[in-house]
């Protein structure tokens, strides 16, 4: 059993969760009149869906932002995604990993990639249902009363571009500010019983 600091979407524990719809409905964020959204991120292909997520996710979102300072909120980046986009964002990073590491085999850049996005299928081939594409995970960051982000070090939208470590919630490299402020953002979600992914 990995430890939770190395826990990724492809993770046997996270993967073991069976996956069956309930029939919780898929609600959109922007009508939540606690919780921000952003534009529609990575594609114009996002746009129709990317504030949707299971009303449970929702309701913890809203619990989440009553733990924050008064003038602070969560913003929504993504939630549900599309498998055809999720795939788009998986192949673009094992390929990234590929070129910049050319001497890793192939299994090592997958796994690498699949911390920055899940993939739809194993290493070895068997499908698997990424997180994004069940409306039960969200992306999110913490905005200011202008609407404007706080520093966490990084662009949320520049994941797929930056050093991979600096997506790592516990990077070494962070300011002290960027470090306070992905520690608010972990405290307040695991408040509400979400879960982060730490890489
Ligand atoms: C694509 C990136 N923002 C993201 O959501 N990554 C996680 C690991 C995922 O794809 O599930």
């Amino acid at each position: 059993m990995l430890p939770h600091a190395q826990i990724t979407p492809s993770s046997p524990q996270v993967q073991a969760i069976p996956i069956a719809d309930c029939g919780e409905p898929l609600l959109d964020a922007s009508r939540s009149s606690l919780i921000r959204c952003g534009p529609p991120p990575e594609c114009p292909e996002t746009a129709p869906f990317y504030r949707l997520l299971r009303a449970g996710v929702l309701a913890r979102l809203e619990q989440a932002q009553q733990h924050l300072p008064a003038g602070l909120h969560l913003r929504v980046y993504e939630g549900y995604r599309h498998p055809k986009i999720q795939q788009i964002l998986f192949d673009a990073q094992w390929r990234r990993m590929q070129i910049a590491h050319p001497d890793q085999s192939a299994a090592w850049c997958y796994a690498q990639a699949a911390m920055l996005a899940s993939p739809l299928r194993t290493f070895a081939g068997e499908p698997m249902i990424p997180p994004h594409s069940t409306g039960g995970a969200v992306d999110v960051d913490i905005v200011d009363a202008a609407g404007q982000p706080l520093d966490f070090g990084m662009a949320l939208c520049d994941w797929g571009e930056v050093a991979p470590e600096l997506c790592a919630t516990q990077y070494p490299g962070l300011t002290d500010t960027a470090a306070r402020h992905r520690q608010l953002l972990v405290e307040v979600m695991t408040a509400a019983g979400l879960v982060n992914y730490p890489q």
